[in-house]
């Protein structure tokens, strides 16, 4: 296979920005020999794939991931949650294409199929398939030294802020959590002994391999239902915000169900009375109030339950909103609020969520799960008794993530069964031991995870080269204390001591701490100025890259983040952060477009270096070099795109990254081939900047036309995207 770089081509906002950078890198790129091909994986392309409307290109990728010729880019995309993937299937139905309808309950096998094609496409479908490696995400120097330079504000909490976080502590998934390390290659299984004695099984085969941690756990529904009582009974009688945090998206099948059992406490009386009817209509509350709403008017008594809703939100304890302008609240969709970004966003908010008059107030946090809610339980503890983190002189919290293989809670959905009837689960081996077991009742959230040894390996392996290339102390996040941590500290600690596994650990300062410890220490180490590197499992990788940018730089899309692939190939994903759904508003609206690409900047350097080596392209190395030294340049004259209209947006923050970049490579002198062919366009886009900073500005202000949302018309978002004709006419002549 020919060594390419491939640019993926994803949603909403990151796709947008796609159609205005793409076209400079692919030109830039060109004319170093370094070939660049896109392939579509966004929520759209994947839902035709299913039905062979389009390649399947996230197959695609997913193979190529796991060879040593993978140098992939990729961007965020929407991780769909049903109301989302319903609205997908809508447009793309509208559009002509003949996809089903997403069949809410199946009935007969070939609606079975069409659910079983879709579910492939729910909740976080590609970054899994994708992540054949561990996780390796740093702010860059420059980012670190701009934030210093330019501080963003994180908002004091008052003085007597009532700002908490609620989670169960007992009878979770933290809680009741077993944990084996398998001795051998084996191929499991899943069964449920029921009360009156029949089994079900509920995986006939999960094949393991020697070495591999494998875990399981359950939540209880009763005392879930005895936690959502009280938190809502405290969130009325401390007069705060109710907001639920949770990751349905990427714990498509776990999340949303607490979810809906969310959403039918806090609507209590309504399910009591009106359960049935809705039930009867196919609506569930695991898609969210949104999706109930949407669907009252075709119901006989849909004005009278309405009525009922309203009264409750009046009420009930009051709910945090998502936009308060339109109405939806905390409650409408599963992945409106998704705790990486949510919780960060209300600590450098001063501990404040938006209320239904679009006041901000102060909020009980509920995180119905304990495994890592402690986390931000002592972030939110540290500010409020020493105050907010300042951006100026803070010090930094890179993270090496265990990830690959779909390793943990993140690759446990297809383990995922919420307990058909009451019994016994047990996870037994292929000679027919019971491993694991738990007695569970009817509407328990029981779940299996599985962590297998190489990915351990070369996590183990990534912080300590980490820990000695950045010379910054490193800590595990792990709790002895919890079954599946005291399994992995038992393989940490083996390895480190292993120099076959990590090479010379002299000099390396390394610990393990328990997250809620490992939180305090470095918060204290941050607030001193200095680093150190989080090492811990696949949820806190997730959850700590959003965090600490975003105290740290205000934002976590200005993320270096590598997935050095296992096979030997690299994986560079563009920021830490998501596809930013409100950015695509305010384009529509006014034609403008803040989506900050530093993300895509970053990643590209590094996958021009792999390029280079892989396909012994000097020049690629050149182009990297070239366009490190002008994404330096671009943080330094501050061209990244405002808030506000009126101001470079993200096609402006491109142009100026295309002015750096041609001329750090008509300046260099390693290759003078490219020098000189860069030469003119570097003088042209100088000379020409008035001109085109003008041409993208008039555009502003008016809606913008882009042809759909989840499969936005080509030619309408080019038009949109690339509006200034000097511009274009310089990038598409070099
Ligand atoms: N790697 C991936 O593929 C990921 C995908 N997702 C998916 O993204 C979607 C949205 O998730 P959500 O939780 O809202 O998180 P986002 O990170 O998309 O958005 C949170 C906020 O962060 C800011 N932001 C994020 N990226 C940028 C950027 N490049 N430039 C400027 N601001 C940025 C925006 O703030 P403001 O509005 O103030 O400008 C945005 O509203 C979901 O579908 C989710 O599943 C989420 C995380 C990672
Ligand atoms: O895949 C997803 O849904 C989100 C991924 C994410 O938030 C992350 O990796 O930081
Ligand atoms: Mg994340």
């Amino acid at each position: 296979m020919a060594t390419r770089i491939i640019y993926t081509h994803t949603d909403e906002a990151p796709l947008l920005a796609t159609y205005s950078f793409l076209p400079i890198v692919s030109a830039y790129a060109a004319k170093a020999g370094v070939e660049v091909e896109t392939r579509d994986i966004s929520v759209a392309s994947r839902i035709l794939a299913q039905f062979g409307l389009a390649d399947d290109a996230l197959g695609e990728l997913g193979d190529l991931a796991k060879t040593p010729e993978a140098n992939i880019v990729k961007l965020p995309n929407i991780s769909a949650s049903i109301p989302q993937l319903k609205a997908a299937i809508k447009e793309l139905q509208e559009k002509g294409y003949e996809v089903p309808d997403y069949p809410e309950a199946p009935s007969t096998p070939e609606e079975e199929e069409i659910r079983a094609k879709y579910d492939k496409v729910k909740g976080s479908a590609v970054n899994p398939v994708l992540r054949e490696g561990n996780s390796d995400r740093r702010a860059p120097g420059s980012v670190k030294a701009y934030a210093k330079a330019h501080p963003h504000t994180n908002k004091p909490f008052s003085d007597n802020s009532k700002t908490e976080v609620a989670t169960m502590g007992a009878h979770d998934f933290k809680s009741n959590e077993k944990s084996v390390t398998l001795p051998a290659d084996d191929t499991l299984s899943i069964v449920l002994e029921k009360a009156d004695g029949e089994t079900v099984t509920l995986l006939a085969e999960l094949p393991v391999l020697e070495g591999e941690i494998v875990d399981a756990t359950y939540m209880s529904v009763a005392h879930l239902h005895a936690f959502l009582e009280n938190v809502l009974a405290k969130a009325k009688a401390d007069d705060v915000l109710f907001s639920l945090h949770l990751k349905a998206t990427m714990m498509k099948v776990s999340d949303p169900i607490i979810f809906g059992h969310v959403v039918k406490a806090y609507f209590k009386d309504v399910f009591e009375k009106y359960g049935a009817d809705l039930q009867a209509a196919g609506i569930s509350a695991n898609d969210g109030l949104g999706a109930i709403l949407s669907e009252l008017p075709k119901l006989e008594k849909g004005a009278e339950i309405e009525e009922a809703i309203k009264a409750t939100i009046e009420s009930g304890p009051r709910l945090s909103y998502v936009n308060s302008d339109k109405g939806i609240t905390n409650l409408h969709v599963p992945s409106d609020v998704i705790i990486d970004a949510s919780i960060p966003a209300l600590v450098r908010n001063g501990g404040k969520l938006w209320g239904a008059d679009g006041g901000e107030d102060d909020t009980l946090a509920v995180i119905p799960d304990s495994s890592y809610a402690g986390v931000y339980r002592t972030v939110i503890e540290d500010v409020k008794k020493n105050g907010p983190l300042d951006p100026a002189t803070i010090g930094t919290v890179p993270n090496v993530g265990l990830m690959a293989q779909k390793a943990e809670e993140y690759g446990s959905h297809d383990k995922t069964f919420e307990i058909p009837a009451a019994g016994t689960v047990r996870v037994l081996n292929k000679a027919g031991d019971v491993l694991i077991e738990h007695d569970v009742e009817a509407g328990d959230i029981w779940r299996a995870c599985q962590t297998k040894d190489v990915p351990i390996r070369d996590w183990v392996k990534l912080a300590v080269s980490r820990a000695r290339d950045s010379k910054t102390p490193a800590v595990f996040w792990l709790d002895e204390s919890r079954a599946h941590d005291a399994a992995l500290i038992a393989k940490v600690t083996k390895y480190l001591a292993d120099s076959s596994v990590v090479g010379d650990t002299e000099g390396a300062d390394i610990k393990i701490l328990a997250p809620e410890a490992a939180t305090a220490y470095s918060l204290e180490r941050l607030r001193n100025g200095e680093d150190t590197i989080s090492v811990t499992g696949n949820v806190l990788r997730d959850y700590n890259t959003d965090l600490f940018p975003i105290l740290e730089v205000g934002t976590s899309a200005k993320m270096l983040s590598i997935v050095p692939l296992i096979a030997g190939g690299g994986l560079f994903e563009t920021g830490a952060g998501g596809s930013a759904p409100k950015h695509v508003q305010q384009l529509v609206e006014e034609d403008y477009l803040r989506w900050d690409s530093l993300g895509e900047f970053f990643a590209l350097v590094p996958s021009f270096e792999k390029y280079a080596e892989q396909a012994s392209a000097p020049a690629a190395k050149v182009l990297a070099a070239a366009l490190d030294r002008a994404t330096a340049t671009f943080l330094e004259n501050d061209r990244s795109p405002g808030r506000k209209l009126g101001t470079t947006d993200n096609r402006g923050s491109h142009f100026y990254l295309g002015l750096y970049w041609a001329q750090e490579l008509a300046a260099q002198t390693e290759d003078t081939e490219l020098a000189a062919a860069f030469k003119g366009l570097a003088e042209t886009l100088a000379a020409n900047e008035d001109k085109i900073v003008e041409e993208l500005l008039a555009v502003q202000g008016k809606p913008a036309d882009i042809g759909g949302y989840y499969l936005p018309d080509p030619e309408k978002v080019t038009t949109v995207m690339r509006p200034s004709a000097t511009l274009n006419e310089a990038i598409d002549s070099l």
